[in-house]
């Protein structure tokens, strides 16, 4: 049987393999924390998702060689770290397939994970696996739809058949910059959405918000060569819907608590933040029109405050939808 290897093990890199695992699958878990994974293999509970038990058939390592016994490694790591863990790692990466989970663009160069990997990894068709799903969900068995996409159709329907569960349902697409652009941006109207629900703006703005940020996801997506119909889907609209609503993810929960000004633990992974930071400096180049982008990458700067983004928004040329 294939193994299937995990590299992070976070929130969703031990979520995965609860889910792997649980339907059959030969799982190696890798994790860079000696001592947290020494307590990972020896509790079977990971601080990062509690109440979720590791099934003993998962193999837990913090030796990254052990990757090279594996068939398709999935990157389940923050995307402000792929860049280094392919930098420190990527000689014992390359020539897996590898799939990235991670949902951003990176700070550094502007790039998403697919464009990172085949630059750190020449030898692997890179894959991604993105859309709605919260890491407690999946661990639990509670059915979830992703997209999984690969410019390599046979990789691929490979993938697809592998990492798919009776729960997990995995749909395929070709268009990996549309897949995870669509991952990248919706955290970023997730951050905004939950600065409107946080400050007060009330439900009817929070849906003009997700409207209008679904516009300026696709109009930057399209930019990059993006499918239309890709946005529309689990990775776009789909994961839109699920973190623009829910209290669950982190994202929204940063966001609403700029718009009351209450504390938030900076040690929570919010990729929206560096990825609207990314991306505003892109449109701004590019002559990308992204007002809700530019407005949470102010805020989230302190150069403007939440009431004045809301202004400047509100202020726009009238015109049509
Ligand atoms: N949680 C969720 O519900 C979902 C998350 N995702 C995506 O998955 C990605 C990971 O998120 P998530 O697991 O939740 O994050 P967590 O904050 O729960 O965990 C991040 C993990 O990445 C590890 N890590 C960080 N930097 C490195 C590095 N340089 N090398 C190796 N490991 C590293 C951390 O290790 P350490 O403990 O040593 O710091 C930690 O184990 C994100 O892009 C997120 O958007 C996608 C869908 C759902
Ligand atoms: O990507 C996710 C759900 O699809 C998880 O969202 P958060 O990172 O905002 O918790």
């Amino acid at each position: 049987m294939t193994r299937i290897g995990i590299a992070g093990a976070g929130a969703f890199g031990v979520a995965l393999a609860v889910a792997l695992a649980q339907a059959g699958r030969a799982v190696t878990l890798w994790g860079r924390d000696t001592a947290g994974i020494e307590a990972l293999r020896t509790r079977r509970e990971s601080p990062r998702l509690n109440g979720v038990i590791l099934p003993e058939t998962v193999s837990v390592t913090a030796e990254i060689g052990e990757m090279a016994a594996c068939g398709p490694v999935l990157l389940a790591v923050p995307m402000q770290a792929l860049s280094g863990l392919l930098t420190q790692h990527g000689a014992a990466l390359d020539g897996r397939t590898l799939v990235a989970c991670c949902k951003g663009v990176d700070l550094a160069t502007g790039r998403g994970p697919s464009a990172l990997i085949a630059e750190a990894c020449p030898g692997t068709t890179p894959a991604v696996l993105t859309g709605p799903s919260f890491a407690a969900d999946i661990a639990r068995g509670l059915p979830t739809a992703l997209t999984l996409a690969c410019a390599d159709a046979e990789t691929g329907a490979r993938l697809q058949e592998r990492l798919s569960t009776p729960a997990l349902r995995l749909y395929r697409s070709l268009d990996v910059i549309g897949a995870e652009l669509g991952g990248a941006l919706k955290n970023v109207m997730a951050i905004a959405s939950g600065i409107v629900i946080g400050s007060g703006l009330g439900e009817s703005a929070r849906a003009a918000l997700i409207t209008r940020g679904f516009a300026e996801m696709q109009r930057f997506a399209r930019a990059y060569g993006a499918e239309p119909e890709t946005l529309a889907g689990l990775s776009g609209f789909g994961d839109l819907v699920l973190t623009c609503t829910s209290a669950q993810s982190r994202n929204f929960r940063y966001g609403a608590a700029l718009g009351e000004g209450a504390y938030f633990d900076p040690q929570i992974t919010v990729e929206g933040a560096a990825t609207a930071r990314a991306v505003a400096a892109i449109a701004k180049a590019r002559g990308i029109d992204m007002p809700v982008t530019q407005s949470v990458a102010h805020v989230i700067d302190g150069r403007r405050s939440i009431q004045e983004a809301v202004k400047i928004l509100l202020s726009r040329p009238l015109k049509e939808e």
